[in-house]
């Protein structure tokens, strides 16, 4: 079994983020060169007691039918909000599925991530992601952190959801401009796959919301016109995955993330003390609970800790789409939630001050939020 997290929770100066120590890398992540070297450079290998187990046994949940949500049957909405209740209490994250995606879409969505990260990687360079940015290519965070790198590459960009339908091609556009006109079409793709989450998301905020007591429309208002982020998430295969990770034990400090990991396996939620294997169902999606949504939910929802781990053979891919409420949003619990025996449990902050957090002063991790509001805290005594 592995330690829990609190007992390998770095303190606040080791958190990495602070840009002073970001700047000395050189280290290129280029997996086409790295395959062939015998070990992976010593920034990739996490300390001793943070090691993954790359068998942790698997947990068998029962996925959420939001067709029957969806059809409206009263027994099936109370029964879906219950386990929804009882799931986000505990752990954090659920499954669903007859979520009404088009499974073509997905595996398109799948497919053209190897036609990206297929690429040479100067190539990929063309949108790389500048420090400070969430948005862009980047080959592991080389640029960035010094020290327990992530065997990964990604590539996120932004959608905004088209309350005004003046953006309704913000993603085609993006690559089309950083990419070439011959990357319009992977755009039109990804578009399309955001508007699918976005439908999605706007469904499962409903059953959140009946879930927690809370009028059934009321998330879905509050996150119309989100500013979301899209990932794809390309771990190639690595040589000593027992020394590294894929995406280290984190939180996510946006609302929902809807995850969908392709069949090679690799992504573990943190349940009752120890690490447990996801494993790949086509047909459903992930959704955790991010740092935003505890905080939305006055911390009756539990930020989801999960982690993923790389193997020796396989590239694995994932799409995150990480929901996350409009910049003038102010996140706060709505009333109901409040009460005496239930006080305020974080400040009232926007996305984008807490986004900033996370890409200038703390590298996320599982004590992002406590961290940020500490951060919130002194900046306010100033
Ligand atoms: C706002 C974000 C920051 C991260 C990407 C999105 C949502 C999740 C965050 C992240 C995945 C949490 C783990 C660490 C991180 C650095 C990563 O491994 O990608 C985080 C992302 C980031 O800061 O880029
Ligand atoms: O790839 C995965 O399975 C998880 C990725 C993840 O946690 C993230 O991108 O935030
Ligand atoms: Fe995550």
């Amino acid at each position: 079994m592995t330690l829990p997290p609190d007992s390998y929770d770095p303190p606040h100066q080791a958190n990495e983020t602070k840009i002073e120590q970001e700047k000395q890398l050189t280290l290129v992540f280029d997996a086409s060169v790295l395959q062939y070297q015998s070990h992976i450079p010593s920034q990739f290998i996490w300390p001793d007691h943070e090691r993954p187990c790359l068998d942790s046994p698997e947990l068998v949940t029962p996925p959420i039918d939001l067709g029957s949500f969806l059809d409206g049957d009263l027994s099936a909405v109370s029964e879906a909000s219950q386990l929804v209740n009882e799931a986000c209490r505990k752990d954090g994250f659920f499954l669903v599925v007859n979520h009404g995606v088009d499974s073509q879409l997905v595996a398109k969505a799948h497919e053209h991530m190897d036609l990206f990260f297929g690429m040479k990687l100067s190539e990929k360079q063309r949108a790389q992601r500048k420090i400070g940015d969430s948005f862009g290519y980047s080959s592991s965070f080389t640029g960035r952190f010094s020290s327990k790198l992530p065997w990964k590459e990604t590539l996120s960009f932004r959608y905004l959801a088209d309350e005004h339908r003046s953006c309704s091609n913000i993603v085609e556009e993006y690559f089309s401009n950083v990419m070439g006109e011959d990357f319009r079409e992977f755009g039109k793709v990804y578009q399309e796959y955001c508007k699918a989450m976005n439908t999605l998301s706007l469904m499962i905020l409903e059953l959140l919301g009946v879930s927690l007591g809370v009028d059934r429309g009321y998330f879905r208002e509050f996150f119309q016109g989100n500013d979301s982020i899209m990932r794809l998430n390309y771990y190639p295969p690595c040589q000593n995955p027992d020394l590294t990770f894929g995406t280290g034990p984190h939180c996510d400090p946006t609302s929902l993330t809807i995850l969908h990991q392709d069949q090679v396996g690799g992504f573990q939620v943190w349940v009752d003390g120890s690490w447990r294997s996801i494993n790949p169902d086509p047909q459903a999606f992930v959704v955790n609970i991010g740092d935003t949504f505890m905080a939305l939910s006055n911390c009756k929802f539990k930020s989801c800790l999960h982690r993923a781990v790389v193997n020796k053979k396989t590239a694995r891919k994932s799409l995150a789409f990480f929901l996350s409420p409009n910049m003038q949003k102010v996140v706060k619990p709505p009333e109901i939630l409040v009460d005496p025996e239930n006080p305020r449990k974080f400040p009232d902050f926007t996305w984008p001050s807490f986004l900033e957090f996370t890409q200038k002063d703390y590298r996320a991790d599982m004590k992002t939020l406590e961290n940020f509001k500490t951060w919130l805290e002194q900046k306010k005594d100033y």
